[in-house]
């Protein structure tokens, strides 16, 4: 079997499904093959393990304990994706596995066990301080917790899990006992915590964009690493909040607010519960609630599938635009204006007193425009973005980081033809849908083109493509806004949590 063979299987192993795909080839390269006969012990208690085993082919059964004192564990059968064994944490064993027929496995041995842990969702070789912020603003905590290295759950590790599963507002649905095996799937990994950085862009609330990066992240790191997100439907809920220092908790009828010490620093948590609709062969489907203190503020549907041979056509032609290199960054445009003696003065120091905190996402407009928030234009905007930094090769990650950016400059677009001397406007995204034709990377430049065919009753329609520099397109978007006049002068919208 080779490396891509051994990849392909681990993609049925739900237990490697949150690591990084950086780790899973390390782990496809380091696993050695050992092969059993039928009635063949693979392991024995007591025994020191070679490390954790994955089983490839065939059957095994974890036999009880021979020890008194312990309770009876039932026998329980191993098939192929099954793994069991210890990592890092013991190297004795607590059962015994023998195999049931001529049998497989691939054992990862103990020195690279390591390879298990996860130090950031995208990478396993970076650290925070050496991502890029779009990267550490999707980077999310993984609230559930499994023991990886042992199959038997000790009672320490059951407190832990009580505890993290309280912190994360769930109810226990699960009875687990010391000696249960590790084998039912609700103990994997299905929420998360996502945090709003301090230096993120806020806009006065969450931004959009970071409910749709993290929720699908979150997505993501419950789906296998051969299906990537192919599309995906949201809606913003609720304003989202990021400066209260009171988190709600509700265990079944308990319900209280509690002020909590790590929200001290503004850190307000999104808790991202992930449902696991569907799993098929080709597709996957999961849904997303983004919650904060327990209100659901934002939810997302997304679709996931295997890459497959097929038809192929595009119909849309990349527009003529100048190459990014000869346009204008944000920062240069801004330098600009403060000091173009063609744009009102007034406009020229509001805009020096705006606090200017630089956004994750460079930005290059195809026409960069002389008027002002206030003049009139079509209904349309064309621009070239890319992530800051290098982000991860992870393709999950490229697609979650565009999602977060398709939110910066999409339904503003549908205000331009009603901007005038004077104009204010109050507006949120209301929903938003992606669909992912292709593989990109979000770190190279790609071009947003967005045109608004209509606005009426207070909403504002969006539609999007994104196109990679060789013309191909690789992302189609829709979105509806709110678009309102606000009735105050500053109409910052303020989370009602
Ligand atoms: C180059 C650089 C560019 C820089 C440009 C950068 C652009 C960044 C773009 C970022 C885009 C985003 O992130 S948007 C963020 C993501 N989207 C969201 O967070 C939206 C979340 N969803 C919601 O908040 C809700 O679902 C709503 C508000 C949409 C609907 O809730 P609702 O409760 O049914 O709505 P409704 O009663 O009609 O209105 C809510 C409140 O607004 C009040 N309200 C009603 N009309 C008005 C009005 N004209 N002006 C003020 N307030 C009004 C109502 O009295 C009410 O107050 P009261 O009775 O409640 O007191």
């Amino acid at each position: 079997m080779d490396t891509d063979e051994v990849i392909e299987f681990f993609s049925g192993v739900q237990l490697l499904q949150r690591l990084p795909s950086s780790s899973l080839k390390k782990i496809a390269e380091s696993v050695v093959v050992k092969r059993y006969e039928k009635g063949e012990y693979v392991v024995r208690d007591g025994e020191i393990g070679e490390g954790i085993y994955f089983v490839w082919e065939g059957e095994a059964e974890v036999a009880g304990s021979d020890h008194a004192e312990e309770e009876e564990r039932p026998e329980f059968q191993l098939k192929r994706y099954d793994c069991f064994g210890h990592g890092t944490s013991t190297l004795f064993q607590k059962a015994e596995v023998i195999a049931l027929t001529k049998l497989t496995c691939l054992v990862l041995p103990h020195e690279h066990c390591t390879l298990l842990q996860t130090k950031s969702i995208w990478n396993a070789d970076k650290t925070v301080d050496k991502c890029s912020l779009v990267e550490n603003i999707l980077h999310l905590e993984p609230l559930e917790f499994v023991e990886l290295y042992v199959y038997v759950i000790s009672a320490d590790t059951l407190k832990v899990f009580i505890r993290l599963l309280i912190l994360a507002c769930l109810r226990i649905t699960n009875e687990l006992h010391y000696g249960d095996v590790i084998c039912d799937e609700s103990l994997y990994v299905n929420i998360f915590r996502g945090i709003t950085l301090p230096d993120a862009p806020k806009f006065g609330k969450v931004f959009g964009g970071q409910f749709l990066g993290q929720a699908l992240a979150a997505a993501s790191k419950t789906v296998d690493y051969l299906k990537v997100v192919h599309s995906l439907h949201s809606y913003f809920l609720l304003v989202g909040d990021f400066n209260s220092k009171y988190i709600f908790l509700e265990l079944g009828d308990f319900k209280s607010w509690y002020y909590s010490h790590e929200l001290e620093n503004n850190l307000v948590p999104i808790i991202y519960e992930v449902h696991r609709v569907r799993d098929g062969n080709s597709f996957a489907t999961r849904r997303v609630d983004a919650i904060q203190k327990g209100i659901v503020v934002f939810t997302l549907l997304a679709s996931f599938k295997k890459e497959e041979q097929g038809f192929d056509h595009q119909k849309s032609a990349m527009p003529s635009v100048p190459d990014p290199e000869k346009l204008l960054s944000l920062e240069e445009l801004r330098d600009r204006r403060l000091t173009d003696p063609n744009l009102p003065r007034s406009y020229r120091i509001r805009v020096a007193a705006k606090s200017f905190v630089p956004w994750p996402i460079e930005i290059k407009f195809c026409e960069p425009s002389s008027g002002t928030n206030q003049s009139k234009s079509p209904p349309s905007l064309r621009y070239w973005f890319r992530a800051k930094g290098k982000l991860s090769d992870d393709q999950a990650l490229h697609r979650c980081a565009v999602a977060y950016a398709s939110d910066l400059l999409f339904s503003s677009v549908s205000l331009n033809p009603h901007r005038k001397k004077g104009f204010r406007s109050a507006s949120l995204s209301l929903d938003h849908s992606m669909w992912f034709h292709r593989s990109f990377r979000a770190d190279d430049w790609l071009l947003y083109v967005i045109a608004s065919p209509t606005s009426y009753h207070g909403r504002g329609f969006v539609l999007g493509e994104m196109f990679n520099r060789n013309g191909e397109l690789v992302v189609s978007l829709t979105q509806e806004a709110l678009l309102r006049t606000p009735k105050t002068p500053n109409p910052a919208p303020v989370s009602k949590l």
